[in-house]
């Protein structure tokens, strides 16, 4: 068994090869025997080698095998006495006796018959699947790990380039397969760059403030004091979602009191929206049957409605819906004209053309308008959810500003619908009639959305020749069509569709431009999950006291570059002695690690008395070998956590 290089400036340290007559199938053995002797791996030999020393020593016939030609010798400037004589590190798993340092090729050159995949028997014969790094990896994908200012933190610390440099022209050279391919963006930055709002998302930055808003509204809860019930058929922790200060402040829906909030379902644990009408008796189950049709409806531009039921959780008869819940979102009312002064009047005095100034002062009323391209999109959002209802016979009879939620950057979704269904369920209505109603509704709220003014919706006829003069031609028709078009249901379903086709297209570019956005923030978010998966196993790893009297753990031992390679990353100091804290070098450290690659790095150990020449792709092997160990070896409780 060959296990070191003659004492030379470069020793090294190559893995039993198949000649020594081993039996690669046996358990291997873990006594000192096995273990190389450190004397000849820093001296290059050992003066206790035929005096009773324990450890491993190199036979001449092994010297002579794997003693590296002097031209290849490393003779790199800035390294040190040790440095020089670093042994090249080869981890047991090793099938290829590598050759000294400066003959490694680099990494473009290197074709993949020149590295061979890690041979899975490594001397502690562990196998190379690794179920619970698979595990773990799903476990992380269900964690949330963005920080807001971590971010900024990473933003200032990270360098792209040298990451980007590296990963260009390193990875065909890769012949071990990787865990992530994860190292270049979908889209080149500069085509999609995340600085810049697009119709449907917000900037990089804003879109991760409104994620982490988003989900801190779900988890907090303003009731405390307000008397609500504790459980209301299976939702619990109710929490109102508009605040009442007077009694005459009390929202209507219809004819009933209506009140909104949100609850967490026992069963599932998802936060819903349940609206509340009160007082409202149920005497027939079929009162119920719209709900079930409503159920069975899924579209991107409509509120998901869960169920229905009665509750007298609260003292009375109340009916309950409840919806799919978007947190913080805001109804068009509230995007558009909450504490606005009132929009134009219906002599269309007041222009609000771009760069207008209304009279009086109104010149920051004028600048809110709504944007044409806003407007059309919001009309074909809304269009298509009518197709979809109005195909499934249902009537959405909720098509108003207050009714319609933002839920995100221009994103609708019209809400509260089949409600009205169950309070007139035993009032028979001509379904034509309901769904003639919803186009009349629709002119109602482009007039009032135009005029930025939701007044005009009371007398859009009267705003209509201001909807003209604002936003042209094409939307004063739609808008009068709307609200006078005649014909069957269906016929006029089709003509709205018609007069908008033409608007599609921008509408499908934009949505499209949205996902591309998404898939790029998604992917730096799977870089992070990757890194922090690494840095996990990090944590597992090193350190661990059960392992303070291993001898792998040793320096002599094979877990050794573990730890050196922990100190190379993150405990760094300048010629000063002073530490550097910089996470670009983590970074690319990280990634390098991750990827395998054939890099070499040297790692010096704490007493600067030795040091070692290991690939990343070494200390990937070993890192994977001891992680799979610890998780083979963890409690059964432990090994639950990794599925
Ligand atoms: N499905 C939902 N998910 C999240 N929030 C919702 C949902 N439905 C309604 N809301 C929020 O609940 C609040 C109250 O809704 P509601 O429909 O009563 O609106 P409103 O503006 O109070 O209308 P009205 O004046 O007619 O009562 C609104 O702020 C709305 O954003």
């Amino acid at each position: 068994m060959s296990l070191f290089a003659r004492p030379s400036s470069a020793v090294q340290i190559v893995r039993p090869d198949g000649t020594s007559g081993q039996d690669d199938s046996k358990p291997p053995r873990k006594d000192s025997v096995q273990r190389q002797c450190r004397n000849v791996m820093i001296y290059g030999s050992c003066k206790f080698q035929d005096k009773g020393c324990l450890f491993q020593h190199p036979s001449d016939a092994d010297e002579s095998l794997v003693q590296p030609d002097a031209a290849t010798v490393v003779a790199s400037a800035p390294l040190t006495a040790q440095a020089v004589n670093a042994p090249v590190f080869v981890p047991k798993s090793a099938t290829v006796v590598p050759t000294a340092v400066d003959s490694v090729p680099p990494p473009d050159s290197v074709s993949d018959a020149d590295y061979q995949q890690p041979d899975v028997s490594y001397e502690y014969g562990y196998p190379s699947e690794d179920p619970g790094v698979e595990s773990l990896g799903m476990q992380m994908q269900d964690a949330s790990l963005y920080d807001d200012q971590q971010d900024g933190h990473y933003a200032s610390h990270y360098d792209q380039a040298v990451m980007d440099t590296f990963y260009s022209g390193t990875q065909q050279s890769f012949a071990q397969p990787l865990d992530y391919h994860l190292y270049t963006a979908p889209i080149p930055p500069n085509f999609a760059p995340s600085s810049t709002d697009i119709h449907f998302m917000p900037s990089s930055s804003s879109i991760r403030e409104t994620l982490q808003a988003r989900s801190h509204a779900i988890g907090i809860s303003n009731a405390a004091g307000l008397g609500l019930p504790e459980d209301v058929s299976g939702y619990h922790t109710l929490t109102p979602l508009e605040t009442v200060s007077k009694a005459s402040d009390r929202r209507k829906f219809g004819n009933w009191f209506s009140t909104v909030y949100r609850a967490i379902n026992s069963n599932d644990g998802h936060a819903y929206c349940l609206r509340r009408v009160e007082n409202f008796r149920v005497t027939q189950s079929v009162a119920f049957a719209p709900i079930e049709a409503w159920t069975k409806l899924r579209h991107p531009n409509i509120v998901s409605i869960k169920e229905a039921f009665t509750s007298r959780a609260f003292g009375d008869n109340s009916l309950f819906v409840a919806y799919a819940y978007h947190a913080n979102a805001k109804t068009l009312a509230d995007a558009h004209f909450k504490s606005k002064p009132n929009g134009f009047n219906a002599n269309g005095h007041y222009h609000f053309q771009h760069g207008y100034q209304g009279r009086g002062g109104h010149h920051s009323h004028a600048t809110q308008a709504i944007s044409e391209r806003t407007i059309w999109s919001y009309i074909t959002q809304i269009a298509s959810a009518l197709k979809r209802a109005h195909g499934a016979g249902l009537a959405i009879r909720t098509i108003e500003l207050t009714k319609i939620l933002v839920v995100g950057k221009n994103r609708l979704r019209i809400g509260s619908c089949g409600i009205f269904d169950v309070l007139s369920y035993d009032i028979h209505q001509d379904l034509a009639i309901l769904l003639h109603d919803d186009f009349v509704m629709f002119g109602r709220l482009i007039v009032a959305l135009c005029c930025n003014n939701p007044s005009a919706a009371l007398q859009p006829d009267k705003y209509l020749d201001v909807v003209g003069r604002s936003y042209g031609a094409d939307l004063k028709n739609l808008a009068s069509f709307l609200l006078h078009g005649a014909g069957p249901p269906a016929l006029k379903l089709q003509q709205l569709c018609d007069s908008i086709s033409g608007r599609l297209f921008a509408e499908v570019d934009d949505a499209h431009d949205a996902v591309d956005r998404l898939e790029g923030e998604l992917m730096s978010e799977l870089e992070n999950a990757r890194l922090f998966r690494l840095i996990c196993k990090f944590g597992f790893i090193n350190e661990r006291p059960e392992f303070a009297r291993e001898l792998r753990w040793s320096d002599t031992g094979d877990r050794y570059i573990i730890k050196l390679f922990r100190d190379y990353v993150f405990h760094q100091v300048d010629e000063n002695g002073n530490p550097v804290v910089n996470l670009s070098h983590v970074l690319t450290c990280l990634n390098k690690l991750d990827a395998g690659a054939e890099e070499k790095i040297m790692l010096v150990a704490r007493d600067e008395q030795s040091c070692l020449v290991v690939s990343y792709k070494d200390i990937k092997a070993c890192m994977e070998s001891a992680f799979n160990e610890l998780a083979r070896s963890g409690t059964n409780g432990a090994k639950d956590g990794y599925r």
